[in-house]
């Protein structure tokens, strides 16, 4: 676990600064007081300089002692009613693969810290080390009093237990659990125990911080290093055996150190696939550091598959529930349950581990996981349905979707809006042409009709002119989707048999749905022009079906007509009035907000994302301010089937509506809301439950099995991509080239993101989530995204040719690459000042704001988080009047970019070097 530095000074009992210096000089890359440290740097501090410090402090207290304990750890669980006691797990034998047995449930006799809480690193650290471990295995470092000293080595979460860059005894740098003897007695390796995976570029601090620990630990099972691993920015060994690092996504083994490799996804991160993060960095593994060369035998994976199976020793402390209601939205993460039982997230995710499931705490679960979870702790888990979901969304901003507002005298009869069904080939378009041929409303002479997704007709019944919505995406598939949506956009079902056919298979289908749907049918007994129509035994087929004609006596309405020749087509139609009439009570308050259903979306180059709606109730207008789905806007125009501007669309009007910010889905609901920003924040909202949604699903259930199906198969993997680019065009442009890409066999590439601006946190979360790589094409990113994508291990490549991105993109597919330059980031310095000189041009006053700015590095400016100049080279480095080989975060310094004068103040400066890739 990583602790802050300040809460190591107060260990010591000596200023941040203090130990910043003394980190410093251990070649430690720490930024300030608040910055995190690793188990592993916290030993070697303690172990190096602890006695220093601790009698620097000693003599800054007036002979004091340094306080025990940095912190009060916290207490995983309330105090009080353990509700379940299991005495302390005992070693479990050898167990057969397939799910371990459950958790080991450990009632907590006091509020003691579940796994390891972050705060007592420094604690353990300062601790004299312990006694060899049982069995002899080298004991990575020292425990921390009370954290279990009864279950050595037993803990993945253990920040004691060595990690990454722990020292350790040579023979344990062969490849970790593998080399790790079976030892009666001794810890057997645990996937969670396995070293996390490194060997990107950045500051190993702040991405250690994420890796290590519980729940957010990313090193997998397996024993090898990871990813680059003994790689990193620090360059040493990594992978203690039983090292840090808690049950995550990275892969078993993480088998071939990808660290600097940019091979294809299938060969880098190890076998670990679609969970681990090995898989996709593998193939844009950063460089950092040396790299282990050559894939690991099968059966040294075996092996550790096999030790990996193994039961760790030592149970995990959840306190079970008593059958207590959790209400957990889908898509929910182990954390969020965590909350909802004041649990540690961390034992969550170890009691999925033994469960057999490889979950980390932040990452999306799935509907099975959460219940299967629940249920080993005896928490009735309820997820929470989409339409219970959105519900609950929209009442948190007092919003109804759904509801006629005022009462019956407020309600206005609406047209029926109709689906047409049926058979293959039996003329469902054919007769929904002919319909808006002839009958479509509102048409001007000649205009064409477009097709919007539906369109309105009109027919005479009783000498009154009635309308009909036909939604024209004939086929039940399109309405099975919106009702799998929740959303019931039909009221009426027009069933199209062939006269000359008769009832066939999806006849039926089609049947069935609508009378799952409760929705009322009309049959349109079709072509009866044809020679070989026989439309009476069409009628006598149905009736087995359970669909009486009329005038059999049934209820059924059925119309003969030919879609061809145009006849029975307001017969047809008079049907449908009249069956809505009988069976329906189709009305609407127009003077509402309008609420509905979006029938169709896209997204049109010329004027962005469009949207056929249906209007259910109220009334739709240019102006109003709208959430569709995830979606929102403010409706800049309203166009008819014809093309033609609208002002308004009443109840069962179809529309096509301008001015949304995104393309929302069929089968979404949108309503007007009061304001933009309302609509912005419930689209907001649903798009993270999207989002969370979709992950979880994504994620599926990686099981242990899983890993090892993976293994024996050889693997496929998918490489996944984030496009960030400066202007639609140019993404565009580059998701067309990629999806040109040959990537052959086995490799596959699909972008699951892309947007226009700088890369964002949440781009960074989301690549995170997914193992994907962000591609930044003439973007920069923005905010802290460096900062987490380095601790999240996630990959972000920039590019300014789209050429250079599909080549390295193809050649990383395919396993081409050839070891080359990579860019290894410096330091970055902001533009405050800017002088002027004759002689020697443009002199940037700087404050470097992170990093180093070393006098020989390459260099681009950033405008606005965009990249204004490329490869530039630093032509002078000064603090003060010197010339300086570097400057240092925090201080301010003098730049001359070498024949490059266009500076402005705010500009940022960013330095790399370029170093030689080497890879797997
Ligand atoms: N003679 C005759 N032919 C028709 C009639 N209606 C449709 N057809 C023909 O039947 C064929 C199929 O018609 P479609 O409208 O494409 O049928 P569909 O049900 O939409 O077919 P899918 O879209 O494949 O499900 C076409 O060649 C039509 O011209 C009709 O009333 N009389």
């Amino acid at each position: 676990m990583a602790v802050r530095v300040h809460e190591l000074a107060r260990e010591f009992g000596v200023e941040s600064k203090v130990v910043l210096s003394t980190l410093k000089d251990m070649g430690e890359y720490v930024k300030s007081a608040s910055s995190t440290v690793e188990a592993p740097v916290v030993r070697r501090l303690t172990e190096e300089h602890g006695e220093a410090l601790r009698a620097q402090g000693a003599k800054k207290s007036g002979g004091k002692p340094a306080a025990k304990k940095a912190a009060p750890a916290k207490a995983a669980a309330p105090a009080e009613a353990p509700a379940e006691v299991v005495e302390a797990p005992e070693p479990v034998a050898e167990k057969p693969t397939g799910p371990t047995p459950g958790p080991r449930v450990v009632a907590e006799p006091e509020p003691e810290p579940v796994a390891e809480a972050p705060v007592e690193a420094p604690a353990a650290a300062t601790e004299a080390p312990a006694a060899p471990r049982p069995g002899g295995a080298p004991s990575p470092g020292p425990r921390a009093p009370g954290a279990g000293g009864a279950r050595p080595g037993n803990n993945p979460f253990s920040s004691t237990q060595g990690m990454q860059r722990a020292p350790r005894p040579p023979a344990a740098r062969e490849g970790g659990a593998a080399a790790a003897p079976a030892v009666p007695g001794m810890p057997r390796p645990n996937p969670a125990m396995m070293p996390r995976q490194s060997g990107l570029g950045g500051p190993p601090t702040s991405r250690d911080q994420a890796r290590g620990g519980p729940g957010a630990g990313r090193g997998g099972p397996g024993g090898a290093p990871g990813r680059g691993a003994p790689g990193g920015y620090q360059g040493r060994p990594g992978g203690a055996p039983g090292g840090g690092g808690a049950p995550g996504r990275g892969g078993p083994g993480g088998a071939p150190g990808g660290g600097g490799g940019f091979g294809p996804p299938r060969s880098g991160g190890g076998p670990a696939g679609r969970n681990t993060r090995g898989g996709t960095q593998g193939a844009f593994g950063r460089a950092g550091g040396p790299v282990r060369r050559g894939r690991k035998s099968k059966r040294a994976k075996r092996q550790e598959y096999d030790q990996m199976q193994a039961p760790a020793i030592g149970g995990v402390r959840v306190r079970k529930g008593d059958g207590e209601n959790v209400r957990l939205t889908r898509g929910s993460s182990l954390s969020d349950f965590a909350e909802k039982i004041g649990a540690d997230s961390a034992s969550l995710v170890e009691v999925l581990f033994h469960l057999g499931e490889i979950v980390t705490a932040t990452q999306s679960a799935n509907d099975e996981t959460l219940l299967l979870l629940g249920e080993e702790l005896n928490y009735n888990v309820e997820i929470i349905s989409p339409e219970d979901e959105d519900r609950e969304l929209l009442e948190s901003f007092d919003l109804e979707f759904g509801e006629h507002e005022g009462d019956d005298k407020d309600l206005a009869p609406r047209p029926p809006v109709v689906t047409v069904m049926g058979h293959v080939d039996h003329g469902k378009t054919k007769l929904l042409d002919a319909l808006r041929n002839a009958n479509v409303v509102d048409k001007e002479a000649g205009g064409i009709t477009q097709s919007i997704g539906a369109y309105q007709v009109a027919t005479e019944v009783d000498g009154t002119e009635r309308r009909i919505t036909l939604i024209d995406t004939p086929g039940h598939e399109a309405f099975t989707a919106m009702r799998a949506r929740g959303a019931q956009a039909t009221d009426i079902v027009i069933l199209v048999v062939a006269a000359d056919d008769g009832v066939m298979p999806q006849t039926i289908e089609a049947l069935n749905h609508a009378k799952a749907a409760g929705v009322p049918i009309v049959v349109a007994v079709n072509k009866v022009d044809k020679p070989g129509a026989d439309p009476i035994k069409a009628r006598g087929q149905l009736t087995e079906y359970g669909l009486q004609p009329e005038e059999y006596g049934g209820d059924t309405m059925f119309v003969d007509v030919s879609a061809k020749a145009g006849t029975g087509l307001n017969e047809l139609l008079e049907a449908v009035v009249l069956t809505a009439d009988a069976s329906l009570d189709l009305r609407a308050n127009p003077d509402q907000n309008a609420e509905g259903l979006v029938i169709e979306a896209h997204l049109d180059r010329g004027r962005g994302p469009v949207a056929t709606i249906l209007v259910h109730r109220g009334t739709l207008k240019v102006g109003d301010s709208i959430v569709a789905g995830p979606a929102f806007g403010r409706v800049r125009a309203l166009l008819d089937e014809h093309g033609e501007n609208i002002e308004e669309a009443t109840p069962s009007r179809p529309a096509l509506v301008l001015g949304l910010t995104a393309v929302p889905g069929a089968g979404d609901n949108f309503m007007v809301v009061a304001d933009d920003r309302l609509a912005r924040q419930i689209a907001e909202k649903r798009e993270a439950r999207e989002r969370n949604a979709l992950l979880a699903q994504r994620s599926g259930r990686r099981t242990l099995e899983d890993f090892m199906s993976s293994l024996e198969k050889g693997e496929t993997d998918e490489l996944l991509l984030i496009l960030k680019g400066d202007g639609s065009g140019s993404v565009e442009a580059l998701e067309d080239a990629l999806a040109q890409i040959d990537v052959g066999e086995g490799v596959a590439l699909r972008v699951i993101d892309r947007g226009v601006g700088a890369i964002t946190e949440t781009n960074v979360m989301l690549a995170a989530a997914s193992n994907a790589v962000i591609i930044g094409f003439n973007v920069r990113p923005q905010g802290k995204a460096t900062e987490l994508a380095d601790r999240e291990g996630v990959e972000i490549r920039y590019y300014s040719i789209i050429y250079n991105a599909i080549e390295e993109i193809e050649a990383s597919l395919k396993g081409l690459l050839k070891p080359e330059f990579e860019e290894a980031q410096l330091g970055t310095a902001e533009i405050r000042d800017i002088f002027r000189s004759s002689k020697i041009g443009n002199i940037a006053g700087c404050m470097v704001t992170g990093g180093v700015i070393k006098r020989n590095a390459k260099a681009r400016l950033l405008r606005d988080s965009a990249v204004v100049a490329e490869n530039l080279d630093l032509g002078s480095l000064r603090r003060e009047k010197d010339d300086a080989s570097e400057v240092r975060e925090g201080f301010e310094c003098g730049i001359v970019l070498k024949g490059y004068n266009d500076i402005k103040v705010g500009d940022i400066i960013e330095t790399y070097e370029m170093r030689e890739k080497v890879r797997a």
